[in-house]
């Protein structure tokens, strides 16, 4: 079985495959009489095509432990969609390049409870996965249905630590 392991959340990395959110390097200035820092444009939501609309949801998601096996990827054709963790622990994000209309080897990213990632429109992901304990996220993505395609690996990949 393949094995892959999770590299540490940077935007360098990320960038083929969308935004990372985070403070960290963000363009930030103050607002609100300098009560408050606005962390700048951190990622573009990308959900007109189809003429969708801008969606906030929550997801509560149960937590997988590792090692974990990937067995399938998803990716949403006409938009992107961001998480953000609610809680400060830490999560995985895997994606992979297309290769013909198909994924291919996952790449695993450990994110730290002060990141979140916006998955570029397309972009092969595997749904959300919390570590640890059930953890709310903060999602903005595209309202309306059909814009989910799945993928089953032939063979699944393992995630180790
Ligand atoms: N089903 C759903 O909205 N969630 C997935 O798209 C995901 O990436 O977690
Ligand atoms: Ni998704």
């Amino acid at each position: 079985m393949q094995i892959i392991r999770p590299a540490p959340l940077t935007r360098a990395a990320f960038a083929p495959f969308g935004d990372v959110i985070d403070t960290d390097g963000a363009d930030a200035f103050p607002i609100n009489a300098g009560m408050t820092t606005r962390f700048h444009d951190l990622a573009t939501v990308d959900v007109a095509a189809g003429a969708g609309r801008p969606a906030i949801a929550i997801f509560r998601s149960t937590p997988v432990s590792l090692p974990f096996d990937i067995a399938l990827m998803e990716r949403h054709p006409l938009a992107s969609q961001a998480f953000f963790p609610l809680a400060p622990r830490p999560w995985l994000v895997v994606v992979a390049d297309d290769e013909a209309g198909r994924p291919g080897t996952p790449l695993a990213f450990l994110a730290t409870g002060a990141q979140g990632v916006n998955y570029g429109r397309n972009v092969w992901h595997h749904p959300l996965l919390a570590l640890e304990s059930v953890t709310d996220f903060l999602i903005v993505d595209r309202g309306g249905a059909d814009n989910l395609e799945e993928f089953s690996l032939e063979a699944p990949v393992r995630i180790e630590g």
